[in-house]
């Protein structure tokens, strides 16, 4: 397992290993006793897994609030996707601020995205499917959306903004300068 610090603390990137034979590969994707080794102690409860057709669909900005924030580890199960975490924690340094990683079927990494943060992505490739642990069960009633193309944010997505495939809830969202947002940071990271 490769683990990769990012520009905002808490994000990190982790690589499995894979070992590869004639046939393909095998990879443990999340092994939780080994992930503690790394200081990583997330009990994760629920996986979520989604299809989108069309290269250029735009899924998130989105996060549960507390007492249902979520912890995410995403990866991509076919395809290739880009996929953005915000730090959106009142009092972070790094406040709005987001980072960008390519994920794919290919490159087997996966992003670890904290409670705190904004997730989305956007597909690069036909028919491409997103994996995904939570750390908390869906929570309708707790689910916030800020608009993917924010400007006050400045995501570059590598797309046409216009152009992109949108649920009308997401084409609908506010800026994040329109929420409150219900995450504060701690002073640690
Ligand atoms: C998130 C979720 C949704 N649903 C149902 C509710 C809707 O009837 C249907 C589609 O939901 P939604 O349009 O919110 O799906 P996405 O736009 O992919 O939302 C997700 O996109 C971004 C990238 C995320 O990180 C979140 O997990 C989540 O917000 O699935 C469930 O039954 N359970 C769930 O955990």
């Amino acid at each position: 397992m490769n683990i990769e610090e990012t520009s905002l603390p808490g994000v990190r990137i982790l690589t499995p290993r894979r070992f590869g034979d004639a046939r393909g590969f095998f990879s443990e994707s999340w092994n939780r006793k080994r992930m503690a080794e790394h200081g990583i102690e997330i009990d994760f409860v629920q996986d979520n897994h989604s299809l989108s057709a069309e290269p250029g669909t735009v899924r998130g900005l989105h996060f549960q609030a507390p007492p249902h924030a979520q912890d995410k580890l995403v990866r991509c199960g076919h395809g290739r996707l880009f996929d953005v975490a915000v730090d959106v924690r009142v009092g972070s340094p790094t406040y709005g601020a987001w980072i960008g990683v390519e994920l794919s079927a290919e490159n087997g990494r996966q992003l670890l995205v904290p409670r705190g943060f904004l997730h989305g992505f956007v597909t690069r490739e036909p028919d491409t499917e997103i994996i995904y642990k939570c750390s908390d069960y869906y929570a309708p009633g707790t689910e916030g959306a800020v608009r993917f193309d924010d400007p006050g944010i400045g995501i570059d997505w590598g797309i046409d903004s216009a152009a992109a495939v949108l649920s009308e809830k997401d084409a609908a969202a506010p800026a994040l300068k329109e929420i409150e947002s219900p995450f504060s940071w701690d002073g640690m990271a």
